[in-house]
């Protein structure tokens, strides 16, 4: 075995999810800040002292449009003047940048997009000290992202005596003297809904570095000792650690190119943040289960409760996008499951969400969200998103969690998630829900977690992960249990009077004695392809 690490960007988590990404994506993600030499690489805020012998108050020198670091400011330019126009994810417009440049190599694509990532990072305080200089402003953009990834040294025969006067300048700006909000190159709105957390600066720093690469084993096909034994004894192999609360979970410092290596190809692995694998720990589904993924996506977290069911019950994969589920396909080849029932829904009404009305052991809500938690891998998701786009998300997010609640039977588990960090998308839903639910209750996250053996550091009613204080994503879940008989308060107001049964839900909802859980499940229970 020879994990492959001499190729693109390995497969990352994506926005919203962890699918792993698409070879366009691939060529996309950055590889990191570590320069390839070892040498520590000046940042566009601290260069070298060294100016070669350009320097000086000598005539004024252009640009030299021969050098390849020339061509490679050009590169970076068109590409940010592609995605700078917002008109979509920079993951996929800088993968259709690519596709519309085939004479660029892996070596130059990686270029291209480490400088790419680096400037959506820092996006704010880039265009901040940009306004210090001279001519396009998208080509002094591009500079700055290629002098922190490949060092202002790199750049210097590409650029005119000017530019590299400026360059210079912007190398000496003390990051303190810089307005809190343009250092961390964090947009306003943001900055003041994460105000509230505690060390927010920690957070936004955080965010604002290059994620590591984190990959599950699939406990149906392999154990996660034997998979970095493999994976440490394997010739240039980055380095590789447990990760500090998922049983299943390996953290890869390096890029292997994991979709060439026989443990993915074979099933045995795939790529997942370690939040979402606490995800489906929090989830906890039981063999021969009935459990809905409300919200699979490519299946991430589908592939996990799968396995964790051991392949028994029945799961489904329910998603609006029938694209998003096509992904999961593949995934589900590789995995060895059988237990699962994808299925496209038009929204979260559809009827055959309905038929499974208090049949659901386990349901997980993961829900479409800013994605706030991902910007180390979606830095353009804070530019993207907005105070109105949140508030729209959080609509959406309140009436698929009311939908997906209806399925779940007395006794059974909703668990609500999101990869975001912003209370109003986390907190705030579940409060209101549980204020609206009476005949819901909440169940420490921390509690749940400890049964599977993770360590300290994920106490507390919710499970909520900051890149800052445990290394993954940031990401929020909350437990829900449906109480096995009406909460007091309800059943008093039930004796007074009784409401009147909303009619759509009478039809759908089983009578009293409907609980899955104390009966032995019946295969065509809910049974969606009929
Ligand atoms: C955060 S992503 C899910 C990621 C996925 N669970 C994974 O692990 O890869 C949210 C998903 O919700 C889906 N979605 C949006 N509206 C929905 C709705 N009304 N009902 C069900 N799914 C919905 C989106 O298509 C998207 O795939």
């Amino acid at each position: 075995m020879e994990p492959p690490h001499d190729a693109a960007p390995a497969n990352r988590p994506s926005r919203g999810g962890d699918r792993p990404s698409s070879p366009a994506r691939r060529q996309a993600e950055p590889r990191g800040a570590a320069p390839r030499d070892g040498a520590p690489r000046p940042s566009p805020n601290r260069p070298s002292a060294h100016r070669g012998p350009a320097s000086g108050d000598g005539p004024r020198r252009p640009a030299s449009a021969g050098h390849p670091a020339a061509a490679r400011i050009d590169q970076v330019r068109s590409a940010l003047g592609e995605i700078l126009q917002w008109a979509g994810p920079a993951d996929q417009v800088l993968s259709r940048w690519f596709r519309e440049h085939p004479r660029l190599g892996g070596r130059d694509r990686g270029d291209v997009a480490e400088a790419v990532y680096d400037v959506l990072r820092h996006l704010r305080r880039y265009r901040h000290v940009a306004e210090g200089g001279r001519g396009a402003a998208t080509r002094r953009l591009a500079i700055l992202g290629l002098a922190a990834t490949l060092g202002a040294d790199a750049l210097r025969p590409a650029l005119a005596d000017d530019e590299a006067d400026w360059l210079e300048r912007v190398g000496a700006i003390a990051p303190e003297s810089l307005p809190r909000e343009v250092r961390l190159s964090v947009p306003d709105w943001l900055a003041e809904a994460l105000a509230i957390e505690p060390d927010s600066d920690a957070l936004f720093e955080a965010l604002n570095r290059a994620a590591p690469l984190d990959i599950r084993v699939n406990p149906m096909k392999a154990e996660r000792d034997a998979v970095l034994a493999e994976l440490r004894a394997a010739d240039g192999a980055p380095r590789a650690e447990p990760t500090p609360y998922s049983p299943f979970g390996i953290r890869l410092q390096g890029r292997p190119a994991l979709n060439r290596w026989q443990r993915f190809t074979d099933g045995s692995i795939e790529v997942q943040d370690e939040g979402s694998q606490l995800l489906a720990l929090l989830v906890a589904p039981r063999r021969g289960e009935m459990v809905i993924d409300f919200c699979a996506g490519a299946g991430g977290k589908t592939l996990l409760l799968g396995a964790l069911m051991r392949s028994t019950g029945r799961l489904y994969a329910f998603d609006v996008s029938q694209a998003r589920l096509a992904r999961l396909k593949p995934r589900l080849a590789r995995s060895g499951l059988s237990n699962v029932v994808p299925v496209v829904i038009a929204n979260e009404n559809d009827p055959r969400v309905k038929r499974l009305a208090r049949k659901a052991h386990r349901v997980l809500v993961d829900a479409p969200c800013s994605g706030v938690g991902t910007l180390r891998r979606n830095p353009d998701l804070k530019w993207r998103q907005s105070p109105e786009s949140v508030s729209d998300l959080c609509l959406t997010q309140r009436n698929i969690l009311a939908a997906a609640a209806r399925c779940v039977a007395p006794g059974g588990r909703l668990v609500y998630a999101t990869c975001s960090v912003l209370r109003v998308e986390n907190e705030d839903q579940v409060e209101h829900f549980l204020a609206t639910h009476p005949d819901f209750e909440l169940l420490p996250a921390g509690d749940i977690l400890a049964e599977r053996a993770a360590p300290p550091g994920l106490a507390g009613p919710y499970l909520k992960l900051r890149p800052d204080v445990h290394g993954s994503d940031g990401f929020f879940a909350a437990a829900l249990q449906r109480r096995l008989s009406p909460a007091p308060a309800q059943a008093a107001q039930a004796a007074v009077a009784l409401p009147e049964p909303d009619a759509e839900q009478a039809q759908d909802e089983p009578g009293p004695g409907a609980d899955l859980l104390s009966e032995p499940l019946d295969s065509t229970d809910g049974d969606l392809q009929a």
